[in-house]
């Protein structure tokens, strides 16, 4: 039997723990500072066993994943620096940023083998409640192996997370975080700075909320996530987001330069530009995206519904990963929320319950 101790069971620790269930040679055990979160997790059947104590888990541990905010990660990692680990023991972590943990790692548990880790999906929902066993499925799993990290160790830690049916990329940390920072840190920063100006406008003329629907929803989606979360990853990839942060500010004055003097052709280009190389991106891969394609319909007051809903997405093979009732108007008996793998299953689920007059609408 391999002891995985998973330490955080929030949305990554609780998918990769669900990933790993089906292997019946490891025993999962759970570790959260929220005694609650930890006790969700076993009984959702995230994890096999609960552990009140970081240390008794650590110590039985053969390998231990971190899933905690990277700023905690590292004062996890000074605790377990504390603690009798077993020999050989594997230590990864899930982290947004990678260059301080390695760092860190390679600092406080110098005869530990620590490979980062990092896997690129994931959502603006947070807890074990969201957790999925797919999450991770056809999406990138970057690890940050060192000169330290022998092949064996990196083949063993790979053989567990293959479960998870990612694909696996090595690189080092720092080219990590400098990838990393423009495609999902620094947009964070743009998304939450949109909203701010959105919630600057409230204060003057309130219209502007309900014109927030439609494309200012779809580029703000991700300043919905986890404060803490995000607060910690700017910090620790710091150096990248004030680099980006120049880049940005000088290509904002060029373009507050362009419109001033209606500079029709430039701005034409501009435009153009980001549409063909938006259009070059791939399509199939998921990098950070959400992992959740969730539809909502809303319930008509009548016997059998739900189970009507359920019936019409199972006639047409159509797997559904979770399903919930959110609210209850007066008008209508409530709002089902659906969740599906992928966005093909969702578009498929959104023609056949509109066909059965559903009224239908994915936020
Ligand atoms: N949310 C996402 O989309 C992705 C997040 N990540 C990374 O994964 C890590 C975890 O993120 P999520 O699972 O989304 O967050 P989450 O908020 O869902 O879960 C984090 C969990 O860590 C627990 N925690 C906090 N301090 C702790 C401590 N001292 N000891 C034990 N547990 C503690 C929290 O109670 C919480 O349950 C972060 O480092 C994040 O950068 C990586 C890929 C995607
Ligand atoms: O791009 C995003 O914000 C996401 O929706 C998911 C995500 C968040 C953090 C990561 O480190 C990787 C993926």
């Amino acid at each position: 039997m391999t002891n995985i101790f998973i330490i955080g069971m929030g949305l990554i620790g609780g998918s990769l723990s669900l990933a790993l269930k089906n292997d019946s040679t490891f025993h999962r055990l759970g570790y959260d500072i929220s005694e609650d979160e930890t006790n969700m997790a076993h009984q959702l059947g995230v994890i096999d066993e609960r552990v009140t104590r970081l240390q008794d888990g650590a110590e039985r541990a053969d390998v231990i994943i971190i899933a905690t905010p990277v700023g905690v990660t590292i004062k996890i990692m000074e605790q377990l620096s504390t603690m009798a680990l077993k020999k050989g023991v594997i230590l990864t972590d899930v982290g947004s940023t990678k260059r301080t943990i390695v760092e860190q790692a390679e600092r406080l548990l110098p005869s530990v083998c620590f490979i980062g880790g990092h896997p690129m999906a994931g959502s603006h929902k947070s807890g074990v409640t969201a957790a999925q066993e797919h999450l991770f499925e056809n999406a990138f799993y970057l690890l940050t192996p060192t000169a330290e990290t022998s092949r064996d160790e990196l083949i063993s830690l790979k053989n567990i997370l293959k479960l998870t049916k990612a694909r696996f990329i090595e690189l080092d940390a720092k080219r990590h975080d400098r990838l990393v920072g423009v495609v999902s840190h620094f947009p964070h920063i743009v998304a939450a700075g949109l909203v701010h100006q959105l919630e600057k406008m409230q204060a003057t003329d309130d219209q502007v909320t309900a014109l927030a629907a439609g494309g200012f929803k779809d580029i703000t989606r991700i300043a919905s996530a986890s404060p803490i979360m995000w607060r910690d990853i700017l910090v620790h990839n710091k150096e990248e987001m004030i680099r980006l942060m120049n880049e940005w500010q000088q290509d904002m004055d060029g373009i507050r330069e362009l419109i001033e003097n209606e500079d029709h052709e430039s701005i034409y280009h501009f435009f153009a530009g980001a549409r063909q190389v938006r259009e070059g991106l791939p399509q199939k891969s998921r990098g950070a995206i959400p992992a959740f394609y969730d539809l909502y319909v809303d319930v008509p007051d009548h016997l059998g519904v739900v189970s009507d809903v359920t019936y019409v997405l199972a006639e047409n093979k159509i797997h559904l990963t979770n399903i919930r009732i959110l609210e209850a108007r007066e008008d209508i008996m409530g709002v089902l929320r659906l969740s599906f793998r992928s966005e093909e299953d969702r578009t498929h689920a959104r023609t056949v319950l509109m066909e059965r007059h559903y009224q239908i609408y994915e936020q």
